[in-house]
């Protein structure tokens, strides 16, 4: 893999500390974490095993695994003053707002000790929570019905998709959210993880970390570009047509979602998981132009600009086949990502400063001040 020429605004290429969590464009596929190359975990592991191995520090064993899953299945139930809370919340929020609240919200019923002590309990807890807290909404929200988050499902791939259609979901599509959850856990100094960081190192608690990075993964430039890729990609019935309006876009200068990236430079390693997946749901759907639409943006891109796809952009398709309302998909980022956001924050408190840059001054010279009255 080429390393991306780093330099300029928005701290490019500028170390900000050490971690060992992840690597970002520099050995096998071009993204590991703790040394394993995630294309191996999306095709064997399930999403628990990289949860585990990101918050405890290694691949767990078969026991292991079932006991940590049992553990996530019975931390799953809401709380009843969550519940209210979140029946409050109208149904024209965004879903994402719905998470950074419902997130607050457990922090308040459920604050961490602040010698960090039960920092593992509420991570879990965080992990086991956050699909059913937005389908809980959503389903209250929008179908009128009170869900059971806490259900039987198997993994917290099956519980997004049963606390959203509010039953067992197909087989197929628990595989492909193991999948999807794996590409999107952790990606090392990214935004919403430096956010996280940033607020771990003032030793605040693990739900304002995670407030503030839900809000800084909320952005279009970031983990909203699934939703924006969906927006665009549905407006068109053809391959042609796709190709045309993108022509425009780019004739205008706009930015087109879900493609191009902070540090990767030729592709994103994520996006040729996800467009087999696309692609396999596509033929179960019987799609007979989203994927194809998607297929010819991707070409277009890449031949006009050199921009490739990011992760997000075919996880638009492979979410709209499985039936997911695309104002769900940043969200499903959340229940993944805080996987790596928490690991981060564990390992800025094991080794902490405070993260506190300096800025270059563009300001005013030295000036006199002037009284309120001789101010023009
Ligand atoms: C999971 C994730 O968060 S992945 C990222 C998701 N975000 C998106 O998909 C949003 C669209 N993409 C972008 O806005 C950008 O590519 C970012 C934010 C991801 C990276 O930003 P940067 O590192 O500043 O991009 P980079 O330095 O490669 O930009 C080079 C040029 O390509 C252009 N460019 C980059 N991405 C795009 C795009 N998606 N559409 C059109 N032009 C683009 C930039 O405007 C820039 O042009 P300029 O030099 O004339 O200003
Ligand atoms: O690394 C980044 O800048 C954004 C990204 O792909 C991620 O957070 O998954």
């Amino acid at each position: 893999m080429v390393d991306k020429k780093l330099g300029g605004a928005g701290l490019r290429g500028q170390s900000a500390g050490e971690t060992a969590l992840c690597t970002v464009g520099k050995t096998g596929s071009g993204l590991t974490y703790r040394g394993y190359d995630m294309k191996d975990l999306a095709e064997n592991a399930q999403f628990e095993e990289v949860a585990y191995l990101l918050l405890y520090g290694k691949l767990p064993t078969q026991t292991e695994l079932d006991a940590y899953k049992a553990r996530l299945k019975g931390m799953r139930a809401l709380p009843a003053a969550l519940k209210t809370v979140l029946e409050q919340i109208p149904a024209s929020a965004h879903p994402m707002d719905v998470m950074r609240t419902g997130c607050s919200m457990l922090g308040n019923l459920e604050t961490e000790a602040t010698d960090f002590s039960d920092q593992l309990d509420h991570i879990d807890r965080m992990l086991a929570t956050f699909p059913g807290i937005v389908n809980y909404w959503y389903n209250f929200s929008h179908n009128g019905i009170r869900v059971e988050t806490d259900t039987e499902a198997d993994s917290i791939a099956e519980q997004f998709l049963w606390t959203l259609h509010n039953k067992k979901p197909e087989a197929l599509h628990v595989e492909v959210m193991h999948a999807s959850l794996i590409l999107y856990a952790e990606h090392e100094f990214n935004a919403s993880t430096f956010a996280g960081r940033v607020c771990a190192s003032t030793l605040s608690d693990i739900h304002s970390v995670v407030t503030g990075a839900i809000g800084t993964l909320r952005g279009p430039l970031h983990g909203g570009a699934n939703e924006a890729a969906m927006d665009m990609i549905e407006q068109w019935k053809s391959a042609d047509e796709a190709e045309a309006a993108m022509l425009g876009m780019l004739e205008r200068k706009e930015k087109i979602m879900g493609f191009g990236h902070a540090v990767y430079r030729t592709s994103d390693p994520r996006n040729a998981v996800i467009k087999d997946w696309s692609k396999k749901l596509s033929e179960q759907v019987g799609d007979t132009h989203l994927y194809a639409v998607s297929e010819r943006c991707e070409a277009v891109m890449w031949r006009e600009k050199k921009l490739f796809c990011n992760a997000d952009f075919f996880h638009a398709s492979a979410y709209n086949f499985m039936g997911i309302p695309t104002k769900l998909f940043t969200p499903i980022f959340v229940c993944s990502r805080v996987s790596g956001w928490t690991a981060h924050a564990m390992e800025q408190r094991a080794n902490n400063r405070i993260i506190r840059p300096s800025a270059d001054y563009t300001g005013p010279e030295p000036q006199e001040f002037v009284s309120i009255e001789n101010r023009s």
